[in-house]
């Protein structure tokens, strides 16, 4: 309009099609090579995380950087070696393999136009960036899934901060919602005991189902955190799902770091003490990971596995995580759907746009 100044801000689209809505997806991240040089600072970001390690600052950046950024990075990275893939690490590729079916089923499913982006809690794609790319291509609503099913301050309530941190920084932040947590979804709970059982009939077996989840300090868990009552939720409804006993589908915790009480019983244990009482075969189960990654692929089904045979047992079969399969896809709509109820863009649709 002639006599008027060109207002035209840096905010992207406005055209009918564009994305009005938006669902970030985040995990917690991974080094970019499995070299020692790439893994440092992804550990030193992941590690100066209070959230993580609470420790007074002063103190805890004297360890982490006069020890522990001294010898973990190597350590860590000769098992990133053993499970690298020719397109990367495996917790990027299957998370983005996962975001990438999650656009697909929600175009094909809701009304308007939704844009799925994924993000990283550490090293890149970083939620900043993530947020931001979303806003350029029209983005108002935002809804952010964190692929942890179950809460915990350190994973959760990390990306809630990171999450925050951006928002502090933008002129015109975007309606936001966000999931604490799918620990008892029923769509994802069928989607494990789908994997479980998909398993069996592939592989055979084994006498015991292990439920190990990522462990957290003890002392988290008694500040509030809800994780643990969450993982045991989880694991008492997939049992269910099964038809199998506390006995027959045990609970377990794994990765701990450091010299406090994680919680318990410890999967390192557990397994040993199964190949000691002369069992054979185990299956394993990482309910709390929602795509395969260094703790599973290399904890569970190396380390753990070479645990149970030294111990005496001859087999841990391990069942990998929901992944980018059609179950996982499906519940992680189901939630979002829920979760974007009365946006226009998350009511059901015909999936006429891109
Ligand atoms: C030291 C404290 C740690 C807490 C607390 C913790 C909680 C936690 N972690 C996950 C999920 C993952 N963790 C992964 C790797 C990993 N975790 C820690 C430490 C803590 N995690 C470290 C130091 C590492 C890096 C690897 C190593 O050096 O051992 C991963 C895999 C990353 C990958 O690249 O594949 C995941 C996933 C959850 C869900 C959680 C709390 C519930
Ligand atoms: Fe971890
Ligand atoms: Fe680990």
């Amino acid at each position: 309009m002639p006599g008027y100044p060109d207002y035209t801000g840096p905010a992207g689209q406005t055209h009918d099609n564009a994305p009005k809505a938006g669902v970030l997806l985040v995990n917690l991240g991974t080094p970019d090579a499995p070299t020692a040089a790439a893994v440092r600072p992804y550990l030193a970001q992941f590690l100066s995380d209070r959230r993580v390690i609470d420790y007074p600052r002063l103190l805890w950046k004297a360890i982490l950087y006069g020890v522990i950024l001294r010898v973990r990075p190597k350590r860590s990275a000769h098992a990133y070696a053993r499970i690298w893939t020719p397109e990367g690490s495996p917790l990027r590729v299957y998370s983005e393999a996962l975001a990438a079916a999650l656009q697909q089923e929600l175009a094909a499913n809701v009304a308007g136009p939704v844009r799925v982006a994924l993000a990283m809690r550490y090293g890149q794609p970083d939620i900043a960036g993530s947020i931001a790319a979303l806003q350029r291509q029209g983005v108002r609503r935002l809804l952010v899934l964190p692929l942890y099913p179950q809460y915990s301050a350190t994973s959760t309530g990390s990306v809630f901060d990171a999450v925050a941190d951006t928002i502090k920084g933008l002129r015109w932040p975007p309606e936001l919602r966000q999931v604490n947590d799918y620990h008892a979804e029923p769509d994802y709970i069928a989607a494990l005991a789908d994997s479980v059982r998909a398993h069996w009939e592939a592989h055979g077996r084994g006498e015991k189902l292990l439920m190990s989840f990522h462990g957290i300090p003890e002392r988290y868990v008694r500040e509030g955190d809800p994780y643990f009552e969450q993982s045991q939720e989880t694991a008492r409804r997939l049992r269910e799902a099964l038809g199998l006993s506390e006995a027959e589908a045990p609970i377990s915790f794994q990765s701990r770091v450091g010299r406090e009480r994680w919680l318990q019983p410890y999967t390192d244990e557990t397994v040993r003490a199964f190949g000691a009482q002369g069992i054979k075969r185990i299956d394993v189960v990482s309910p709390g990971f929602a795509v395969d990654c260094l703790e599973t692929l290399e904890e569970i089904a190396m380390q753990n596995a070479e645990f149970f045979i030294e111990a005496g047992g001859d087999t841990l079969s391990y069942i990998p995580c929901l992944n980018a399969t059609a179950s996982h896809v499906r519940a992680l709509s189901t939630l979002v759907r829920r979760h974007g109820q009365g946006w226009p863009e998350f009511s059901a649709g015909n999936g006429a746009h891109a």
